[in-house]
């Protein structure tokens, strides 16, 4: 019984990492959210960020990642079952692609927020 359930979490995983793979693969914009976050870690390593600030932007890129791959998987979802045009496909995809729009707003306020300051210092403010 354990058993099984120890493959069924390992498959569970496997077919996790198998719709993130598709993500990265099939959609530009999760490629450069990640290097956008890259940018902004190294960036918190640059000006020796406070533990609670590298929180807050884990926080701000995992939502931004989130929101793409549940876009992602709204637009599977819609050429599934509307391959052809429709008002209200369209609005679907609109609306998921309002929500990364909505999570990528938000981390550039909480940058805005963490960064500004040191920054200034840096620019010699
Ligand atoms: N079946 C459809 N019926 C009507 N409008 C659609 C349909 N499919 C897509 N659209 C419109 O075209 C836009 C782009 O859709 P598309 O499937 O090309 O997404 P995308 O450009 O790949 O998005 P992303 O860049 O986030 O991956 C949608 O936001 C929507 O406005």
């Amino acid at each position: 019984m354990e058993k099984i359930h120890y493959r069924g979490f390992w498959r569970s995983l496997n077919q996790a990492w198998r719709g993130l793979h598709y993500v990265w693969k099939t959609e530009g914009h999760m490629q450069f959210h990640a290097f956008a976050g890259v940018l902004v870690l190294a960036g918190a390593w640059w000006f020796r960020l406070a533990r609670w600030e590298w929180l807050l932007l884990f926080y701000a890129i995992g939502s931004v990642f989130l929101s793409e791959v549940l876009n992602t998987a709204v637009e599977l979802v819609v050429d599934l079952v509307q391959p052809n045009f429709h008002p209200l496909a369209g609005m679907a995809k609109d609306v998921a692609a309002g929500a990364v729009l909505v999570t990528v707003i938000q981390a550039v306020i909480i940058g805005i927020g963490l960064f500004w300051l040191p920054m200034w210092r840096w620019i010699g403010g």
